[in-house]
C-alpha cells in the first residue's frame, strides 16, 4: 500500500464520514446498468448527416419516447415531438406560428414542457442524480430538478409547480427552458461516444465535427488514415501536407484550408498557373456549389496538378532513405520514360500520355523547383502556425489512438496486419521485428513522436506517419499500395486497384477474429472487433456482422461520395446495458427535411447480441476503475479511522 498516496487521498476526504459516504456513492454507482455507448466511423467531412445521428442518438431518443408515449400520441404527434428534440431551436420557430392566440400557445407549452420532463427523466434513470445535474442547463437547474422531483401525494404542492410554470412562461423562458431540455434529453441517451476514424476528407465541413466533439461529454477517437494524414502534415511532414491539400482540391474543399484555417494559397496558385492547364483527372469531384465559375473550377484542376507533383516528388526521397518500409515499387516517377511517354509498372508498359510533367527533370524526377520548393515550405509554416488547426490538432491527438480496448471489445479503425495464414504480419523497423499488438504500439509511438516533434520534417519518426498513411503494413491502410498516380495518369483500370491485405477476407472467419481479440489481451468470448475504413456495400447484400458477430464493421458510408457504392448513409452502433445493436441509417437529405416532413430519416435496427443479464456498470472498463478507488477508500478507512 503506498502511504504517501492515502495522505493525498486524506487530503480530499478529511474526515471518516465523507470516506464513508464516497465509498457507498461509489458501490451505488457499480450496481447501476451500464450507460450506452454510441459507435460512429468514417465521418468524412458529413458534419449535417453526423449531427443528425448524434442529435437522435442513432434512434435511440425516438425509443424512449415511443416507450413513453406511443399509447397517447399518434404517430405524426410522435414525430414532430421527437423533431423538437433532435432540433429544438428551429422546430420552435416552426410551431409557434401556427398558434392564433397566447392561451393556445401556453398550453401547447404547458404540455410540451410536462412531457419532455417525463422523458428527460426517464432517459436519466439509470443514471445518479449527480450526473442528471450535470447534463442539465445550468441557468435551469434549480427549477428543472423542483420539477423533475415533484412528489404531489398531498397535493400541497400543485399551486406551486402550475406557478412556477407560468412564471416561466410568463417571464418568456419557456423557449430557452426547452432548448435546454432537448439537448439535455440528446446527452442524457448517448452516455460516451467512438469515433472509430476519419473524421476529414472528402466532406466539406470536418472542422465542424472536430468543434463538435471537442464540446462533447465524453468521447475518444480511434484514428483513421485520414486523420493520421493531417495530424502528420502538422507534425512536419510535407508528403501528408501535400496530400491533405491534394485531397481538398479533389474534393472542392480548397475553403477548408485558406478560410477555416487559414492558410495562404496564393503562392500555390501562382506556382499552378504558371506550369499547368486544364486536366480532366484533376478536376473537382464534389461540384455541388453552383456558384463555382468555369474560371474557379479551372484554377482548382490547376492547383490540384500542381500539388499533386508535389507530392510525387515528395515521395521519392523518403523511399530511398527508408529501404525497411519496402515502397521502391512506389518510386513512380523514376520509372517513367519521359521521352516515350510511358512507365512500366510490375513488367507492364502502359502509356503516360496524358500526365502533367512539366515541372518534372527527366535527369532528376524527384527534383522539386526552387518555386515548389518555397510552396511547400511556406504552406508548412502557415499549417502549423494555425491556430485553429492547432487546437484541433490537439485535441485529436488528445482524445486519440490507434486502437483501444473498451468494454471488452477492441476498436480499430483499419486493420490488424495479417499474412495469408492468418498470423500476425511481421515488419522489421530499424532493426527490431514486430507484428501484431506490439506493431501498433510502435506505430503510435513514432506518431506521438513526430507530433511532439514538429520541426522535425525528414526524421524517421515523420516519416513512419506518411507510411502509416500509404505503407502495405500500415494498420490504417490496408492495402498493397495506394494508386493515386495511376489513377491520375493511367487508363488502364486494372493499374487502379489497390490489393487488400489478407485481413480483409479473412476476418470473415471467426478463429481469427478470436485470436485477433486473445492478441489484444481480450477475451474472445466476450469480445467483439469493432471496425471502419471499408464501406459496406449493402446494395451488393454484403453484411456489416461478421464471423458469427465477432467482427463488426461500420463504416457504411457517411461520405456522400460512397453513397452509391454502399447504398445506405453509413452504419453506427449502439451498445447500452441490454446488448449491442447495428443501426443503419437511410439516406441523410438535409435537416430542413427533417423539419418540414416532420420524419426522422428512418433507421433499421439490428440487434447484434442481447445480454442474459442487464449489464452494469461494475463490468465495464469505468466499473474496473471505481472498483479500484474503493479499494483505495477502505485502506484510507482502515488506516486513518479504524485506529
Ligand atoms: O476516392 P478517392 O478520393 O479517389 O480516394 C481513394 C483513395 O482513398 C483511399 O481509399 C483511402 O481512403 P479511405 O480510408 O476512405 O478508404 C485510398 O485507398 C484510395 O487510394
Ligand atoms: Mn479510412
Amino acid at each position: 500500500m503506498n502511504l504517501q498516496y492515502l495522505d493525498l487521498l486524506a487530503q480530499k476526504y478529511e474526515s471518516e464520514e465523507k470516506v464513508a459516504t464516497e465509498i457507498i456513492n461509489l458501490e451505488a454507482i457499480l450496481d447501476l446498468p451500464k450507460g450506452t455507448e454510441h459507435f460512429v466511423s468514417d465521418l468524412h467531412g458529413e458534419y449535417q448527416a453526423f449531427q443528425h445521428v448524434l442529435r437522435n442518438g442513432s434512434g435511440n431518443v425516438k425509443v424512449k419516447i415511443m416507450d413513453l408515449f406511443q399509447e397517447e400520441l399518434q404517430e405524426s404527434e410522435i414525430n414532430e415531438f421527437a423533431t423538437l428534440i433532435y432540433y429544438p431551436e428551429e422546430k420552435l420557430k416552426m410551431t409557434k406560428i401556427h398558434f392564433s392566440s397566447k392561451q393556445e400557445l401556453r398550453e401547447w407549452y404547458i404540455e410540451t414542457i410536462g412531457r419532455m420532463l417525463k422523458l428527460v427523466s426517464y432517459a436519466a434513470s439509470k443514471y445518479t442524480r449527480s450526473k442528471l445535474r450535470k447534463a442539465l442547463p445550468k441557468q435551469f437547474v434549480y427549477i428543472i430538478e423542483e420539477l423533475l422531483y415533484k412528489k404531489d401525494e398531498f397535493d400541497n404542492k400543485k399551486a406551486y409547480y402550475e406557478k412556477m410554470l407560468d412564471r416561466i412562461i410568463s417571464l418568456k423562458q419557456a423557449d430557452k427552458l426547452i432548448v435546454g431540455l432537448a439537448y439535455t434529453t440528446q446527452r442524457l441517451v448517448v452516455d460516451h461516444l467512438h469515433v472509430v476514424g476519419d473524421i476529414y476528407d472528402r466532406g466539406p465541413d470536418p472542422h465542424l465535427i472536430m468543434d463538435t466533439l471537442i464540446n462533447y461529454h465524453s468521447v475518444d477517437i480511434q484514428w483513421g488514415n485520414h486523420d493520421v494524414l493531417w495530424a502528420g502534415a502538422f507534425a512536419g511532414s510535407k508528403v501528408c501536407l501535400a496530400n491533405i491539400i491534394r485531397i481538398c482540391a479533389r474534393y472542392n474543399n480548397l475553403d477548408i484550408i485558406e478560410d477555416v484555417y487559414g492558410i495562404n494559397l496564393r503562392p500555390l496558385l501562382n506556382l499552378a498557373e504558371k506550369y499547368y492547364d486544364d486536366h480532366p483527372a484533376f478536376r473537382p469531384k464534389r461540384v455541388t456549389d453552383e456558384t463555382l465559375t468555369e474560371q474557379e473550377q479551372l484554377q482548382i484542376t490547376k492547383i490540384h496538378q500542381a500539388i499533386a507533383i508535389i507530392q510525387f516528388k515528395l515521395e521519392s526521397p523518403i523511399i530511398k532513405r527508408r529501404p525497411c518500409l519496402n515502397m521502391e515499387d512506389r518510386l513512380l516517377l523514376e520509372k517513367v520514360d519521359y521521352e516515350k511517354k510511358e512507365v512500366t509498372l510490375h513488367g507492364n508498359t502502359y502509356s503516360v500520355d496524358s500526365a502533367c510533367f512539366a515541372t518534372v527533370n527527366p535527369d532528376n524526377p524527384a527534383e522539386l523547383l526552387e518555386e515548389e520548393q518555397q510552396v511547400i515550405d511556406k504552406l508548412l509554416f502557415s499549417i502549423q502556425h494555425s491556430e485553429k488547426l492547432t487546437r484541433h490538432m490537439n485535441f485529436l491527438m488528445k482524445k486519440g489512438s490507434l486502437y483501444l480496448r473498451y468494454n471488452g471489445n477492441l476498436l480499430i479503425h483499419g486493420c490488424i496486419p495479417l499474412d495469408e495464414n492468418g498470423s500476425m504480419k511481421e515488419m522489421e523497423i530499424e532493426g527490431k521485428t514486430y507484428a501484431g499488438r506490439e506493431l501498433l504500439d510502435v506505430f503510435e509511438r513514432y506518431l506521438r513522436y513526430a507530433f511532439a516533434h514538429p520541426e522535425e520534417t525528414d526524421d524517421f519518426a515523420t516519416d513512419m506517419v506518411w507510411y502509416l498513411w500509404t505503407g502495405e503494413n500500415s494498420s490504417l491502410f490496408g492495402k498493397r499500395e495506394m494508386t493515386t498516380f495511376e489513377r491520375y495518369f493511367i487508363k488502364e483500370k486494372e493499374t487502379h486497384k489497390e490489393r487488400k491485405n489478407p485481413y480483409y477476407y479473412l476476418r470473415e472467419d471467426e478463429n481469427v477474429c478470436r485470436s485477433m481479440l486473445a492478441e489484444f489481451d481480450l477475451d474472445p468470448e466476450q469480445g467483439r472487433i469493432i471496425n471502419g475504413h471499408t464501406p459496406v456495400k449493402e446494395i451488393d447484400g454484403e453484411d456489416p456482422i461478421k464471423a458469427n458477430g465477432k467482427m463488426i464493421v461500420i463504416d457504411g458510408g457517411f461520405s456522400k461520395a460512397y453513397q452509391s457504392t454502399t447504398g445506405i448513409a453509413g452504419y453506427t452502433l449502439l451498445y447500452n446495458s441490454y446488448g449491442m445493436q447495428l443501426v443503419a441509417h437511410q439516406l441523410f437529405n438535409s435537416k430542413e427535411e427533417v423539419l418540414t416532413k416532420g420524419t426522422d430519416v428512418l433507421s433499421v435496427k439490428r440487434l447484434v447480441n442481447e445480454e442474459l443479464e442487464r449489464k452494469k456498470v461494475r463490468e465495464t472498463n469505468i466499473g474496473a476503475r471505481l472498483l479500484k478507488e474503493i479499494e483505495s477508500l477502505n485502506d484510507l478507512r482502515e488506516h486513518r479511522y479504524m485506529k
